[in-house]
Order: C-alpha cells, then sequence, then structure tokens
C-alpha cells in the first residue's frame, strides 16, 4: 500500500452526542472533554496508519471556532497529515450537526503529533 493509500484508509470518523453531562454552565461542550475526544480520534488515526503502538509527544495549536451546544450530534474527523521518520502529525476536525436539520458547520480543529515506539519505548520508525 502506497502512504497515500494509508492516509486515505486510516481516516477515521467518530460520531457522538453531546449530553448535558459533558457541558459546562453555558450548555456548551466542556473545552477539556473536547480535547479528549480529539486525543483519541487522533490516537486512533495514527495507530491505524502505523499499526504500531504510538504516544502522544505534542498537541498544536487548538482552534475552538464555534461553541458546541447540549443536544446536538459532533463528528470527529481524524487525518494523518505528515508522516516523518518516527513521527506523525494527525489534523482533527469537530463538526457540529443539528439533530433535526442539515445544518452543519467546524467547530474545532487541531493538530496532534504522535511517535511510534517499540516494547522499551523508544522511537521506531513509521514506515
Ligand atoms: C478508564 C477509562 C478511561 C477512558 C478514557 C478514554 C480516553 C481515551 C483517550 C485515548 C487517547 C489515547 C492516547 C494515547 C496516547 C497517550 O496517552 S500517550 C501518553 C502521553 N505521551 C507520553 O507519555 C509520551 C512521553 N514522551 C516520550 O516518551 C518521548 O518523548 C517519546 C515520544 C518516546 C519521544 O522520545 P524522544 O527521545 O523525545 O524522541 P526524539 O528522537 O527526540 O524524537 C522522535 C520524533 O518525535 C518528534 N518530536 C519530538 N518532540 C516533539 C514535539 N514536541 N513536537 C513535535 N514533534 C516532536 C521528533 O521530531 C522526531 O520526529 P521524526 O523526525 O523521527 O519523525
Amino acid at each position: 500500500m502506497t502512504t497515500e493509500e494509508r492516509i486515505t484508509s486510516s481516516e477515521t470518523r467518530i460520531f457522538k452526542a453531546v449530553f448535558p453531562n459533558t457541558t459546562n454552565h453555558y450548555d456548551t461542550l466542556f473545552g477539556g472533554t473536547a480535547m479528549q475526544l480529539m486525543d483519541e480520534v487522533a490516537f486512533i488515526t495514527a495507530t491505524r496508519f502505523a499499526r504500531k503502538r504510538v504516544v502522544t509527544v505534542s498537541s498544536d495549536k487548538i482552534d475552538f471556532k464555534k461553541p458546541i451546544p447540549a443536544g446536538t450530534i459532533i463528528e470527529l474527523i481524524g487525518k494523518v497529515v505528515y508522516v516523518g521518520k518516527t513521527s506523525m502529525k494527525v489534523n482533527v476536525e469537530i463538526y457540529t450537526e443539528q439533530m433535526y436539520s442539515y445544518e452543519r458547520e467546524r467547530a474545532i480543529v487541531g493538530d496532534f503529533t504522535f511517535v511510534a515506539i517499540d516494547e522499551l519505548k523508544k522511537p521506531i520508525q513509521i514506515l
């Protein structure tokens, strides 16, 4: 499989409903919860790309562009955007969808870098 094919096949999408137990006093999704979900989808994307153990080494700027209200559906999309020697960068977007209409908008975006490691937790080549 080419690197491009691996990038395409490892693209990962997760849907969640935003319930009140994940919201703050503004009735919108907690920023920390959003970041945990983003790390999770990024981790799954990186693992599906590399098919090796990976750990998060860094998260880049995360932009919270729109609030995510309780009672909406969110879609998280993880995509590998850079492959280095032992590291790779995964871009994660969160889209908000209204439950009872087709209204949809991009709410949060950020990048996460992972390093592939061996049994001794030392960096190893991604490919
Ligand atoms: C009970 C139920 C609870 C449920 C709840 C569910 C929650 C569900 C969440 C799931 C989410 C899962 C997520 C799991 C993932 C972790 O949680 S992992 C835990 C957090 N991460 C760690 O502990 C990693 C700690 N760091 C390390 O161990 C070491 O730094 C590493 C990563 C092995 C790297 O070792 P190093 O000696 O620094 O490596 P070095 O050779 O200098 O660099 C290696 C590569 O990394 C790059 N790099 C190094 N530092 C950086 C940096 N700061 N920025 C960018 N690139 C960097 C280098 O450029 C190099 O890249 P290449 O040129 O080779 O491509």
